[in-house]
């Protein structure tokens, strides 16, 4: 059994975690905090996990209860990872992050978008960025492993196989990506109250979002050079979901870009190529850790238009964090994660 501990067990990546983990047959959670709602019952604040958690129970974060773990989550605003990381490192705990104090390598861009200097820059070397459709090898012996963001995993994972293969112009890459409300966590803004996130949707931070550095990051990977990317997110009214559509123009018009993809993602368990011609939608992966993805070429152009959906909870945070854990622990890495999604 996987001894599991998460940090910030009431917001909506926390409780994704407690859902997925209570399917789950070979870990418990051990310890879960939360400052606000100290010595409540998890049960008793989500009522879908009455009868999985006993008498489980929030409590203060306490490094000594959280070092007793084999592996801690942090599911917290960016920040609490960098302070607290290091001790449960030296406990011997390894530590998946939710948050992005991890996944920019550099910690001066890092203070840069996220306006505080970074709090554990000797720790960015051995972070492992953990998307495992490309970092697999690297995550199983991690002991730090930087979840990805959600626009960036629905990002990276549509534009991969074009990029790896040096088919487009990445210097001028288009993600169009729309979001739903959840990917603004559980605390209280007026942004997203019912009343103005509903019947209406907008787009925002065109100027430059959080987002933009890692995505940029993972796909100048993925290319062997700096690749351009216009990003420009969307509130939609929707409870889950990213819908990316991504844009890029080919340089070879010759490749079949369905094989390419199918190809790719072959072995991939979390990674749906659908037929030619499809259009995902968001509520295909509602509550399910697949990323679903399908490649077109509009009146055969040299346009290339990919359409990736994930559940920004799921595939884009929870879920693929404890895919990373799976792999982590030498376990099947579907273990917990083979829930269909729910339709409608
Ligand atoms: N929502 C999404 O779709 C995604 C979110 N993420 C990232 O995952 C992280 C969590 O997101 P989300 O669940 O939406 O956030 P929420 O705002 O919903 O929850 C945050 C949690 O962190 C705890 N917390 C807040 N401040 C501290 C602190 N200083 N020390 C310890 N615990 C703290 C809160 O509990 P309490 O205050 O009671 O301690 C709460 O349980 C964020 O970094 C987010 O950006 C990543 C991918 C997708
Ligand atoms: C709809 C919405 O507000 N989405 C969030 C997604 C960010 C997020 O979850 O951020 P990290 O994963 O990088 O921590 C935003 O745009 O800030």
């Amino acid at each position: 059994m996987v001894k599991v501990g998460i940090v910030g067990g009431t917001g909506y990546t926390g409780v994704e975690l407690l859902r997925l983990l209570a399917q789950h047959p070979l870990a418990e959670v051990a310890v879960i905090t939360s400052r606000s709602e100290n010595g409540l019952k998890v049960e008793d604040l989500y009522p879908n996990l009455r009868g999985h958690y006993g008498d489980l129970a929030f409590s203060v974060p306490d490094t000594a209860l959280l070092g007793s773990c084999d592996v801690v989550f942090f599911a917290t605003p960016h920040g609490v990872a960098h302070g607290l990381a290091g001790e449960l490192l030296a406990a011997g705990t390894r530590v998946i992050d939710l948050s992005a104090d991890f996944r920019l390598k550099d910690a001066d861009e890092w203070a840069r978008w996220y306006g505080q200097p970074h709090g554990a820059p000797q720790l960015l070397p051995e972070a492992v960025y953990g998307l495992p459709e490309v970092n697999r090898e690297q995550i199983r012996a991690a002991r730090l492993v930087a979840a990805p963001g959600c626009y960036p995993t629905a990002t990276q994972l549509g534009f991969l196989p074009l990029l790896e293969n040096g088919l487009v112009d990445d210097s001028r890459l288009i993600a169009d990506c729309k979001s739903g409300v959840s990917g603004a966590g559980r605390s209280a803004k007026i942004g997203s109250l019912l009343t103005e996130t509903s019947e209406s949707m907008m787009a925002y931070s065109v100027k430059g979002h959080r987002h933009l550095p890692e995505i940029i990051q993972g796909l100048g990977y993925a290319a062997g050079h700096a690749v351009g990317l216009t990003f420009v997110p969307h509130l939609t009214p929707m409870i889950r979901g990213i819908h990316a559509t991504l844009y890029a123009t080919l340089l070879d018009a010759s490749v079949d870009l369905q094989a390419l993809y199918e190809a790719r993602y072959a072995s991939e368990p979390f990674v749906d190529v659908m037929p030619a011609g499809s259009h995902p939608q968001t509520r295909s992966v509602r509550g399910a850790n697949v990323c679903r993805i399908a490649v077109h070429r509009p009146q055969g152009s040299d346009q290339v238009v990919v359409l990736s959906v994930i559940d920004n909870l799921v595939k884009g945070a929870s879920g693929q964090a404890l895919q990373s854990m799976n792999i982590m622990f030498g376990l099947d890495e579907r273990t917990g994660l083979n829930n269909v999604a729910l339709m409608p």
